[in-house]
């Protein structure tokens, strides 16, 4: 059952349209530093994935096909037929689900730092069981240890601060219900199948969903292009978000 997500809209009125969609833990300001470079050209559509930001939290647990039921709602609601869509790790797994079971309301994807199978099931599980008995606050810092390289971590603690409390005020049913869509997540079989030109990036240190990863992505879809970016880690968009602006900018574009 879909919700009705919070979201914002930027960029000119008759511009193509570009959705956004973050990872677990993230608000949508999460692609601030995408939006001068993309609203320059598109239309852009951020918002916060369900149980995060101002979204509703429904009860969980959640699927991948519940997060793009979502975006599909999100995207009648805009009353937009077709739109490009780019997704960070969990908002790319939410990618590969639309550009596998709803091509016709995809345009070009982007996936970003993501995985089609991630950890197993029991690693799920006990991230599952720490945020519900000690909250989101208790993963915060180990989360945004694998976002950032440890040279960045570093020479930003501004920015490590945001992010850390960013994912502490995540709802707990939220951040919950999401982990369970990861952990029962298998979209190996469906990339074949994805028609949309699509591109995969990865950060070259990233060790949630390490480069890998993205190459597996990418020899499965057919009409794909892989980039991996060196100097990031999870959150290559943000880190490096002049090299990540040029490649989406470049293929949105087409
Ligand atoms: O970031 C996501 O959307 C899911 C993958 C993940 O859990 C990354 C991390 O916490 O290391």
């Amino acid at each position: 059952m879909s919700v009705e997500v919070n979201y914002t809209v930027d960029g000119p009125e008759d511009a193509p349209l570009v959705v956004l969609s973050g990872s677990l833990g993230s608000r949508l300001d999460m692609w601030d530093p995408q939006m001068a470079g993309l609203t320059g050209l598109f239309r852009v559509v951020r918002y916060d994935i369900r149980g995060h930001g101002d979204s509703p939290a429904p009860p969980g647990p959640y699927s991948i096909a519940d997060l793009a039921s979502d975006v599909l709602r999100l995207l009648d609601r805009l009353k937009v037929e077709r739109a490009h869509f780019a997704g960070l790790s969990i908002g790319g797994m939410t990618g590969m689900w639309l550009g596998a079971h709803a091509p016709e309301r995809i345009d070009r994807l982007a996936l970003l730092c993501t995985s089609p199978k991630l950890g197993t099931p029991e690693s799920w599980a006990d991230r599952i069981r720490v945020v519900r008995e000690q909250g989101t606050g208790a993963l915060a810092p180990t989360v945004v240890g694998r976002w950032f390289t440890p040279a960045y971590i570093e020479r930003e603690p501004d920015t490590i601060e945001l992010f850390t409390d960013m994912i502490s005020e995540t709802s707990v049913e939220g951040y919950a219900g999401c982990c369970a869509a990861i952990q029962h997540m298998d979209l190996r079989p469906d990339l074949p199948s994805i028609t949309a030109p699509t591109l995969v990036v990865a950060g070259k240190e990233d060790p949630s969903t390490p480069p890998d990863q993205a190459e597996l992505i990418a020899e499965a879809i057919p009409d794909a292009r892989l980039e991996i970016v060196p100097d990031a880690a999870h959150l290559a968009s943000w880190e490096q978000a002049t090299a990540v602006n040029e490649l989406l900018i470049q293929h949105f574009r087409g």
